[in-house]
């Protein structure tokens, strides 16, 4: 798809006088990129900070942002993304601030999304890059760049064979599940879903609820459109083991909707559990909770993006 000019925020880098910084954690992927990542900052003129525990990224992006930074790299992985991302929010910075992704973490997959391919390359982005508007999910004040999911994706994950996701993509998480935990009974939820075309309403057992922002989990897999303002989800109902491996794989060969499985491009949903709380995964991390409601906030952030960045590279 041709990127839409109206999400372009700016085709090149910051003026010179902009205050530039990097916020570090130094613990992400095999946490050896400290001595490259101030090497790079000092060569390119950016204060660098770094996260001692778990939440210090939002603290530190809102610190940014009192201390009048324009410039704003996050070294790590979608964890350390989401946080910052965070901070920036809490800030009321989103787009007010040129931001840009140093990947350090372990998958680094929202870096992929927007084709930054290392530190060095973030940082040449983020001086000459283009910078462009997009989508931001949030799921009651948390905000997320790639993902919410609740039900078995979440936590069978590890067991899922790198031969299965080359194969199956993300919906590999969700056949090894049913494969693993035969005894998963399914989570109980009330949803309602708000499409361009009128609000509908979901009501039984759920197997997985998989809500992308920048990421898609069935039909042509991989990344979902991040400059739409709208989600792209996934329910799959809670069915029997066998039929449920079926029901996946033709999911996700024939790219159609089946009996077990909905597909629908959402601009608000409303999740909430008739059992139990609930742990969704907001990019990786757990959040337990009753009830939440997800919205999307079209062009919020403005992300510095590689030449191979494509804002929907399926559609
Ligand atoms: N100094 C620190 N010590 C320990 N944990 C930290 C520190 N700073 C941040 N964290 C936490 O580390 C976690 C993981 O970070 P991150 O996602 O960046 O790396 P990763 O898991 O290696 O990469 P990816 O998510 O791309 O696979 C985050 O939850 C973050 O809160």
């Amino acid at each position: 798809m041709a990127p839409d000019p109206e999400h372009t925020v700016t085709a090149a880098g910051p003026p010179d006088g902009a205050k530039r910084r990097v916020i570090v954690n130094p613990t992400s992927g095999g946490g050896e990129h400290g001595p490259a990542v101030r090497r790079l900052a000092d060569r390119h003129g950016y204060s660098v900070v770094e996260t001692t525990k778990q939440g210090d990224g939002a603290a530190l992006a809102r610190e940014a942002i009192a201390d009048g930074v324009t410039v704003l790299g996050a070294c790590g992985g979608d964890g350390t993304v989401q946080e910052i991302v965070q901070g920036l929010a809490d800030a009321d910075a989103l787009d007010t601030v040129r931001f840009g992704v140093l990947p350090a973490g372990t998958a680094n997959i929202f870096a992929g999304d927007i084709g930054v391919r290392s530190i060095e390359h973030g940082f040449e982005l983020l001086e000459e890059g283009e910078a462009r508007a997009i989508d931001i999910g949030f799921a009651d004040d948390t905000p997320f760049v790639k993902s919410c999911i609740a039900g078995l994706t979440a936590d069978t994950s590890a067991a899922t064979t790198s031969d299965m996701k080359e194969r199956f993509g993300p919906l590999a998480f969700v056949i090894t599940g049913v494969q693993q935990a035969t005894s998963f009974e399914g989570l109980a939820l009330d949803i309602d879903v708000v499409t361009d075309e009128g609000e509908h309403t979901w009501s039984g057992e759920a197997l997985s609820v998989l809500i992308g922002n920048a990421r898609r989990f069935a039909k042509e897999l991989g990344q979902a459109n991040v400059e739409d303002g709208l989600f792209d989800v996934t329910l799959i109902e809670q069915m029997p083991p066998g039929e449920a491996v079926a029901e996946a794989i033709a999911q996700q060969l024939l790219g159609r909707d089946t009996e077990h499985v909905t597909r629908l491009d959402a601009e608000r949903i409303e999740i909430e559990s008739r059992a139990d709380a609930v742990d969704f995964s907001l990019d990786g991390e757990i959040y337990r909770r009753d009830r939440l409601t997800l919205t999307v906030q079209p062009a919020a952030l403005s992300v510095c993006v590689g030449p191979e960045y494509d804002p929907a590279p399926t559609a």
